[in-house]
């Protein structure tokens, strides 16, 4: 593996009330890398993303970033399964928070890069519209430009496309791929399907239940561009029923 940009090193999370989310997880993500955690639900993928993001405190180990990630000003950009746009802003405007709250000279800065995103994510039509004259799959992109606004060095994403009918899935999936394909940008995606996974990733991380640990790390060497032909080939069954077992052996019932 080249040289991680981050390095999970023996990390736990005790919250108080006494559950034991994270224990002793242990993983190098190397820089430009696709990663998927995939796991059984309250196994502490979530928690793993705030403790990333500084949201919550670790209770034990140590997250490490290659220093020069350490220096870039936005290093981490976050999606969410709901986009959390502002209604009363317009598309441009929702990409644009992260600016704004940094004045408005810095909103002016920024404007053309939020537009090239629009141009990028198919939005370029809507830049004026108000989030309700979208659909779900268009917010959600809303919210994928909003992360990619300044150029962070680590996109997470949190089950990004679970609130979406499965076409709409599928279509979002397919731009995430072409996204990261230009960008190489480190991903860390969180998901609950285990074939997203697949099709997505260099690596899948698969979680215990909790507390969450590493209980395998499959690489997916599948060419790539890859498409949703990929999806039709024995490579990917092997790899799906791989992960599957992982699972099942935990127990644990996930979505297709
Ligand atoms: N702020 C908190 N305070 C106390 N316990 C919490 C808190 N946040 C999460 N937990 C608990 O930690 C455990 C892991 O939660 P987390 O949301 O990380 O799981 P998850 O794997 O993302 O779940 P899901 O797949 O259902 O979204 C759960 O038992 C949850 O109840």
């Amino acid at each position: 593996m080249h040289e991680p940009v981050m390095s999970f090193d023996h990390v736990s999370k005790h919250y108080r009330g006494g559950t034991v989310a994270v224990e002793d997880f242990h993983l190098d993500i190397a820089d430009g890398e696709f990663v998927s955690i995939v796991g059984p639900s309250g196994c502490g993928k979530s928690t793993l993303l705030k403790l990333i993001m500084g949201l919550e405190p670790l209770t034990g180990g140590r997250i490490e970033y290659r220093a020069q990630a350490r220096k870039e000003s936005a290093m981490t950009g976050m999606v969410f399964q709901q986009p959390l746009l502002l209604p009363w802003n317009t598309v441009l405007d929702n990409v644009l928070v992260p600016s704004t709250l940094q004045g408005r000279a810095q909103r002016r800065r920024d404007e053309g890069r939020a537009r090239e995103l629009l141009d990028m994510l198919g939005l370029t039509d809507f830049a004026g519209s108000h989030p309700y004259e979208l659909s779900g799959g268009m917010q959600q992109r809303v919210g994928i430009a909003r992360a990619l606004l300044h150029d962070p060095r680590i996109l997470l994403m949190d089950e990004p496309f679970g609130a979406l009918d499965a076409m709409t899935r599928d279509q979002l999936t397919l731009d995430l791929l072409e996204i990261w394909e230009r960008d190489r940008k480190t991903v860390v995606f969180i998901t609950h399907s285990i074939s997203e996974a697949v099709l997505l990733s260099d690596r899948v991380v698969v979680m215990t239940p909790r507390p969450g640990r590493v209980g395998d790390v499959v690489d997916i060497t599948l060419p790539r561009p890859r498409t949703l032909d990929v999806v039709s080939t024995a490579a990917f069954g092997e790899y799906t029923r791989r992960i599957r077992s992982v699972l099942d052996n935990a127990e644990v019932v996930t979505a297709p």
